[in-house]
């Protein structure tokens, strides 16, 4: 069979990843990097991919489960899903990799660009809002998305004409495969936006061990306008252009339509807890909590919020 072109490897792939593999895969060769439990199903039964991004059954997906085993080549893109609190471990693992290709990340929280940078000549930063989850080993389940994939040079579009063809390539094939993308010139404020969601719901979800509709109950309003109040000013000091007039008009945005949209969802933090994994408390709240410190901004809900999840993280991981 001739090799599809472009290749994409995908570094972490858990939901996010396997479901990008599976709907990828129709227009690119793909490998990717996952656990062992995954590569076992996939080689048996193929990837399954199920939800609103169709029905697939794809049975040509390489799987690797070590830097060891990937061969000596050079991928187009290297997509980079894995949780956020593992993006330097799988960075430093897979730096060989990560040297002669555009990296993109497909995470959520802010600062994973940063470290990626480090790694790769060519970052392309992404926002996700869209909800995936495990039906079982090798396949993956897409429940319900809020707003289109949006991607742009991070950490902004001053690239060269080479990385602007790269980049302009990229949203060319997650078209191609049928995937709602946007291209922003300002990906950093995409992502401060992005995470505004996550700040207000994960945690929250996470502990009250509810679905994300729950969020909007008003013993919540309090705290949720004090999350998002402090996060507007510290994007302030950050000089992120948030496309939003004020912390109202976002409340306004995610209780009108972003909690409708996932509804009976779980967010990805209540997982993380459930399976006593660390969490990415800490790209969220605790980098509010950290940035706002710098700029003697009080960020008492987000602190607050940031110790509450520590403290669940480890007595999760006691439990459990
Ligand atoms: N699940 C969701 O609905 C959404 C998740 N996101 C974000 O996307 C990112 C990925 O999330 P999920 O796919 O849900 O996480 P996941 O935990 O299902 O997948 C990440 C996978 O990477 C693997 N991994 C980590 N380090 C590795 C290494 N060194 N070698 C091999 N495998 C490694 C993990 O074992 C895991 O299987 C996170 O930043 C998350 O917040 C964004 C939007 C929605
Ligand atoms: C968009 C949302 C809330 C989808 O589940 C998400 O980003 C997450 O689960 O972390």
């Amino acid at each position: 069979m001739p090799e599809k072109s472009p290749s994409v490897l995908i570094l972490g792939a858990g939901a996010v990843g396997l479901s990008f593999a599976a709907v990828l895969s129709g227009h690119s060769e793909v490998s990717v990097v996952c656990r062992e439990k995954h590569a076992k199903a996939i080689y048996e039964k193929g990837l399954e991919l199920s939800g609103i991004w169709g029905e697939h059954l794809i049975r040509e997906i390489i799987c690797y489960t070590s830097p060891d085993m990937l061969p000596e080549k050079n991928y187009n893109y290297t997509i980079i899903t894995a949780k956020g609190t593992d993006t330097e471990n799988i960075c430093n693992e897979y730096s060989k990799v990560l040297r002669d290709t555009t990296a993109v990340s497909f995470q959520n929280g802010i600062g994973n660009e940063d470290i990626i940078g480090r790694y790769s000549p060519l970052v392309i930063g992404g926002t996700v809002s869209t909800n995936f989850g495990f039906v079982s080993d090798g396949h993956v389940i897409i429940n319900s998305q809020s707003d289109p994939v949006k991607t742009g040079i991070y950490p902004d579009i001053q690239g060269s004409s080479k990385e602007t063809d790269k980049f302009i390539s990229f949203i060319a094939l997650l078209k191609k495969c049928g995937i709602e993308v946007r291209e922003s010139d300002d990906i950093r404020a995409e992502i401060w936006s992005k995470s505004l969601l996550n700040i207000a719901v994960n945690p929250l979800a996470a502990i009250l061990k509810a679905p994300i509709k729950k969020l909007g109950d008003d013993d919540l309003k309090e705290t949720i306008s004090g999350l998002i109040n402090e996060t507007f000013l510290v994007a302030e000091a950050e000089g992120i252009d948030l496309p939003w007039e004020d912390p109202d008009s976002y409340i306004s945005y995610l209780k009108n339509y972003q909690l409708n949209a996932f509804g009976d969802v779980y967010p990805s933090m209540y997982y993380d807890i459930i399976s006593g994994k660390r969490t990415e408390i800490d790209l969220l709240n605790g980098y509010i909590s950290k940035t706002g410190h710098k700029y003697g901004i009080d960020t008492p809900y987000n602190t607050c919020i940031t110790n509450l999840m520590h403290c669940f993280e480890k007595s999760r991981r006691i439990l459990f």
